[in-house]
């Protein structure tokens, strides 16, 4: 049993703003407490009160969700932007006033966001919110495990703040958040959809499947985009409610920024970190989903022992354990995949286990992960450059690592598949398939329109 010893919000805004004085920075006052089982939901549509941007992360299969109002700090970064990342987090922790009893990872001091899939593809105006990278510590945050749900509240104060002043403003805003009625708003539906040059994505899955058979790469991963108009803005905490309910075994995440919301719901993780018990996942090869159990039992069976997809799914599983090797021992990887069944599709699976060595980081593994051959390809120079150049679309988020990461060594990045980019009432929504030498462009066609499903039809598609 954690004793928890009162501290109250007025002794640690003292406390941070004599740090701010002592030391001339603008540290992070962070404080949690358990509150009464709330719905993170709720409290992300609350935040539309504020006129606040939100982030959302939840894990479907663990009962483990954070809901974040605001930002008190953003870490942003553009050119080496996951090494500055780390250097701008280490500064802000160092300085930070944090006061969390529970450490229940997720708690407390935590960043989350994301980064671009190439940092050297230029940004299009889609992506305009969106930077390289930009982690965000909401200014209030809500965690819940199980039934069990922590209230976080994060801000940056000066030396020249006044305690009882700061104290009042955060009250106000607690109380709009944690008054949510609960209800949250219709959704709105699809009015129309476009696919963005179609002809063109299946001509190019032809040529890079043909730059294989030439030797060029042994793997491309190429995606393509679908333009979606709604009947009103998108209601991201409906969105999110359905993903929640409709895609097991997921990532359900939501990062708004300037209003723009980049949604999803991917089944793939990138890396899990718990202190030093490092998780990663090989997911790469796919199938549809049977209409009866018999059915589905039998694709599933073919797609353990089909070539193409074995052989898409092994370049993951070999580069995931080389580069876990740069900085985990204990690397642990079972010699067959499994099969990993989602609402829409069925993927192999392969499971990765490791231990973390002294000294590095979960900054380190996304950096040397990213972008597995699950979304880049083999080799990854080769077949990036042949995505910068051929793939008629700026993927900005999509495809990349997204998540959190808190100051006690735990934290979590997906792999920002099945999602969309949501302005308003028009969504972007990214697919893509891995192209090896057989891959054939009408087959790659229909597996990307399965990856749309998803969020088409949270979206009312
Ligand atoms: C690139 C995507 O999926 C990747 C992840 C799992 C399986 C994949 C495949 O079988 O092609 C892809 O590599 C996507 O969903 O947009």
């Amino acid at each position: 049993m954690i004793e928890v010893k009162e501290t109250s919000r007025h002794t640690m805004l003292d406390k941070a703003i004599n740090r701010a004085k002592e030391r001339h920075t603008s540290p992070l006052m962070s404080m949690t407490k358990k509150i009464r089982p709330t719905d993170p939901l709720a409290f992300f549509e609350a935040a539309k009160k504020l006129s606040m941007d939100r982030t959302f992360w939840s894990s479907t299969a663990e009962d483990f969700c954070i809901a974040g109002v605001g930002s008190a700090f953003d870490v942003k970064a553009e050119t080496d932007r996951v090494e500055q990342a780390e250097i701008s987090w280490k500064k802000l922790r160092h300085d930070a006033v944090i006061h969390n009893p529970y450490e229940t990872p997720g708690t407390g001091l935590l960043a989350l966001g994301g980064m671009s899939f190439d940092p050297a593809k230029r940004q299009s105006l889609l992506w305009k919110n969106f930077p390289q990278l930009a982690l965000t510590v909401p200014a209030f945050m809500l965690t819940k495990q199980g039934n069990t749900c922590y209230l976080t509240i994060n801000i940056q104060v000066q030396e020249n703040d006044h305690p009882l002043q700061l104290e009042r403003k955060l009250q106000q805003m607690e109380a709009v958040l944690m008054g949510a009625s609960g209800d949250l708003p219709k959704g709105a539906h699809i009015e129309a959809q476009q696919e963005v040059a179609p002809g063109e994505w299946k001509e190019t899955v032809k040529f890079a499947a043909e730059s294989i058979q030439q030797q060029h790469a042994e793997k491309i991963v190429l995606a393509r985009e679908l333009q979606v108009k709604l009947t009103d803005q998108a209601a991201i905490s409906a969105v999110l409610n359905k993903l929640i309910e409709t895609q097991p075994n997921s990532y359900v995440f939501a990062f708004e920024r300037n209003g723009d919301c980049f949604v999803g719901a991917s089944p793939e993780r990138l890396v899990k970190q718990e202190t030093d018990t490092i998780l990663s996942t090989c997911l790469a090869g796919t199938a549809s989903r049977g209409n009866t159990k018999k059915q589905d039992t039998e694709i599933a069976d073919n797609l353990l022992h089909d070539e193409k997809n074995r052989r898409e799914h092994d370049f993951v599983v070999k580069m995931i354990r080389q580069s876990m090797a740069h900085y985990c021992t204990d690397i642990t990887i079972p010699d067959e995949p499994v099969i990993y069944p989602l609402k829409n599709l069925q993927h192999l699976y392969t499971p990765v286990t490791a231990t973390l060595l002294d000294g590095y980081s979960i900054f380190d593994i996304v950096e040397k992960l990213h972008p597995t051959p699950a979304l880049g390809g083999v080799p990854r120079d080769e077949s990036l450059a042949f995505i910068r150049r051929h793939e008629a679309l700026d993927r900005g988020w999509y495809g990349a690592p997204v998540g959190w990461l808190d100051s006690n060594q735990n934290g979590e990045f997906a792999v920002a598949i099945r999602s969309g980019l949501i302005r308003g009432d028009q969504a972007s929504l990214f697919a893509g398939c891995g192209i090896v030498k057989d891959s054939d462009p009408e087959t790659e066609y229909d597996e990307t329109n399965i990856k749309f499903k998803p969020m088409l039809s949270v979206l009312g598609g």
